[in-house]
């Protein structure tokens, strides 16, 4: 970082100073070891220093067409660069998919993402090893690329309900795709509408004149030489969307479109010549490769959770507006509390999702290599589990950038912030892969199967017997994390005590489920903040922490504990054990006792904490949250980029303005 030479703004310059904690532990800890955290580095000074990976003008000034040129330009560079990489194909490949390095380079979404989280991984997940044999080369070596295609224009989320065919015709020994009506086109597939030549098409298979389901297609889209569509195929890109615009998300039709029996992705069920139809041993195999996504996403959100703080803490510490004491010096707005209380659980949430979300790709690792081996046990769990953090992580994130954005005032609302990308990003994850509302109700069922057959995974193990533990107010940490097990516990016995109530009604299961809903939501979310307390909580016993860190990441849980339990509160109510007056003495003694005081304990820590996550400038892409803290100099600088402000009277004053002025109307 040059400006470090340079300029330093003084107020940062005195939050750094005096730092009770080692940084780089933090960030050792965050990368998983001193290694990681070298090999990152020597990474992006890599991929950063190419000249050619930068933007020649803010990627807010193309049109939509020239985003969409440039984003591939970089990203077909990126992989070039793969080949040389000095920190390893494989390593390299996931710091770019993720939102760290990748996104310093690809402001709005990579044009190649969706082959490498999701084509590549269908293809290991669905595809035999001789299927694997014949296109998994071709996709590591970029000879095709492909992408993901499930949702349709008129389903998403109900996925027994697509619409596109795969009707096996014997005589052939071939699938004939068909889109038999508008709804039925593929819409949303992200690097669908440009860039992939290759797709996983999801679609009904049928054989024998019967439908057994969605199954995973490997179909051609586009001849390898000319790119041209091939007959049969109706391809093209959606337009413009919230964020993520240069993510090139398309549409697909089928015209009786022909391909080989063997590019059904057979690993889990077969067709064989004659028609025969093979189950797999669990239907619910053909979706594994949304869990996955599921599990990166939660990594892919923290970390873009990450780069909000750190941009909002440092512009809140150069920021002074204001009076605090009546004749004073405008304060630094970190030093109102209402400042800290925007902030300050956000940047303890980074640390919750993340530890969270590693012992989820734990879970995933063990989950995977057990069903690899014929072993599905871990999978109920691995479903849940995966569910419940994606929804969590995906909107208390989308909130917390928000809020970060909010507590820059109006310099937060300039797309040169970087928030309104970074939102774009991580509000596009409440929906993809599984909108969160329909997650938690998966999440639910789950937990209501659980608690009713007394039988189930490692994460709701407390569902099972009897609830145990101290039923008296307590607030120590352990006595908190209590608190929320009995919230879980108790919202799920409501939730079920709702369901029951129906049923004596008379009401159908299905009837009694849905005007159940806002309950089993309510549960569902209960168990997810469940598990990322305890997981925090839990992490902090083990690890070897030098006492300065401890004491720090210690007050972070202590304050994202309360933080959310006071933030839930209400939820309380839906549990009949706790009474109105033990509630308020427990409202009232966390948020007195233990909340404000742990704001002030970590508001003079707040700048080392963000800067402990190690993030450069050129990966913040923010002139408020810069390392030197020359908040104005950059806002003006950024400022004299636009195209209006490159002729002192725009032509459009000639052509409109002034026949306007000069006429009587
Ligand atoms: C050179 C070297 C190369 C190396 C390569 C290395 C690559 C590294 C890459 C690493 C990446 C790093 C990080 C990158 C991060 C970047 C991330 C950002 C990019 C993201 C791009 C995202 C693009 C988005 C894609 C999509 O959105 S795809 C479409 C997703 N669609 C959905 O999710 C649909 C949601 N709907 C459903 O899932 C289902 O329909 C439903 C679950 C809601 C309901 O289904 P159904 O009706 O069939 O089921 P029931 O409700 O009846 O339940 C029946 C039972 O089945 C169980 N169930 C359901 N689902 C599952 C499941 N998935 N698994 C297991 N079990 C399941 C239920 O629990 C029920 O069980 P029960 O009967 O016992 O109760
Ligand atoms: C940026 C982005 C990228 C994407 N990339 C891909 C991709 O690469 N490949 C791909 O195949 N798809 C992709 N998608 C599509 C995405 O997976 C779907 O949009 C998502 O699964 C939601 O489905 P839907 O749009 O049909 O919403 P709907 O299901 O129609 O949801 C509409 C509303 O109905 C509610 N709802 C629906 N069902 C229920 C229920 N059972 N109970 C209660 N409420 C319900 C939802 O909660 C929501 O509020 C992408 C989407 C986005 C936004």
């Amino acid at each position: 970082m040059s400006q470090k030479e340079t300029y330093e703004n003084p107020d940062l310059k005195k939050e750094r100073q005096n730092c009770p904690f080692n940084k780089e532990e933090i960030t050792n800890l965050l990368d998983g070891g001193k290694e990681k955290t070298a090999e990152r580095k020597q990474l992006e000074n890599y991929i950063l220093s190419d000249e050619q990976l930068k933007d020649a003008v803010p990627m807010e000034y193309l049109s939509h067409a020239d985003k969409y040129a440039e984003e591939l330009r970089k990203a077909c560079l990126l992989m070039h660069k793969l080949e040389n990489s000095p920190a390893g194909q494989v390593p390299t490949l996931r710091a770019l998919m993720g939102a760290g390095l990748g996104s310093a380079v690809l402001k709005e979404g990579n044009p190649l993402a969706l082959h490498y989280v999701m084509f590549i991984p269908a293809l290991m997940g669905q595809g035999t090893i001789d299927q694997q044999a014949k296109w998994l080369a071709k996709a590591y070596n970029l000879n095709i690329i492909g992408t993901y295609a499930q949702t349709e224009l008129g389903h998403g989320t109900f996925l027994r309900g697509l619409e596109t065919t795969a009707t096996y015709d014997p005589n052939t020994q071939e699938f004939v795709l068909e889109s038999p009506s508008l709804t039925a086109y593929k819409w949303w597939p992200g690097s669908l509408g440009k860039t992939a030549n290759y797709a996983v098409v999801m679609a009904q298979l049928y054989t024998k004149g019967k439908c057994e389901g969605t199954h995973p297609f490997m179909v051609q889209l586009r001849d390898e030489e000319t790119h041209e569509p091939l007959p049969g195929i109706v391809i093209g890109e959606i337009g413009p969307k919230l964020g993520m615009n240069t993510n090139d998300n398309g549409y697909l039709g089928f015209e009786k479109f022909r391909i080989p029996r063997d590019q059904l992705l057979m690993k889990h069920s077969q067709v064989l010549e004659d028609g025969t139809y093979v189950k797999p041993t669990n239907s619910k195999l053909s979706y594994a490769t949304m869990v996955f996504v599921r599990v990166v996403v939660c990594q892919d959100v923290t970390t873009n959770l990450r780069k909000a703080v750190t941009i909002a803490t440092r512009y809140s510490c150069v920021r002074r507006q204001s009076e605090l004491k009546p004749g004073d010096r405008e304060p630094q707005v970190m030093d109102y509390q209402a400042q800290q209380n925007k902030l300050l659980p956000p940047l303890a949430a980074t640390f919750a999702f993340q530890l969270a979300s590693d012992h989820l790709w734990n879970l995933y690792n063990t989950a995977n290599n057990n069903i690899e081996q014929g072993d599905l046990e871990l999978l109920p769990d691995l479903h849940g589990l995966s569910c419940a953090l994606k929804a969590l992580c995906s909107s208390e994130g989308a909130n917390f950038v928000e809020v970060c954005r909010q507590s820059c005032g109006g310099h937060g609302y300039m797309a040169c912030s970087n928030f309104p990308r970074i939102y774009g990003q991580v509000t596009a994850a409440e929906t993809y892969e599984g909108e969160n509302t329909v997650l938690w109700l998966q999440v639910a069922r789950y937990l209501v199967k659980t608690r009713k057959e007394q039988t189930g995974g490692l994460s709701v193990k407390y569902l099972i017997g009897e609830e145990k533990g101290p039923k008296t107010v307590d607030t120590t940490l352990e006595g908190i994390v209590h608190l929320y097990r009995r919230t879980a516990v108790g919202l799920v016995d409501v939730a079920i005590a709702e369901l029951e109530k129906s049923g004596r009604k008379g009401e159908a299961p299905h009837d009694a489920w849905n005007h159940a809903a806002v309950y089993l939501i309510k549960a569902a979310q209960a168990h997810a903040r469940l598990f990322v307390v305890e997981s925090f909580v839990n992490s902090l016993k083990v690890g070897n922490l030098s006492a300065p860190v401890r004491t720090v990441l210690s007050q972070l849980c202590e304050l994202f504990i309360i933080y959310w339990l006071l933030e839930r509160s209400g939820e309380l109510f839906f549990v009949r054990q706790f009474i109105k007056k033990r509630l308020v003495t427990v409202e009232f003694q966390v948020r007195t006792l233990l909340y404000v005081k742990l704001l002030a304990a970590i508001r003079p820590q707040a700048v080392n904490l963000v800067d402990s996550f190690d993030l450069r400038d050129e990966i913040l892409a923010s002139p408020l949250g810069c390392w030197d803290g020359n908040v104005y100099q950059r806002l003006f600088d950024e400022a004299a980029k636009s195209p209006l402000n490159q002729s002192s009277v725009h032509e459009s004053f000639h052509k409109y303005l002034k026949p306007l002025l000069k006429s009587n109307l």
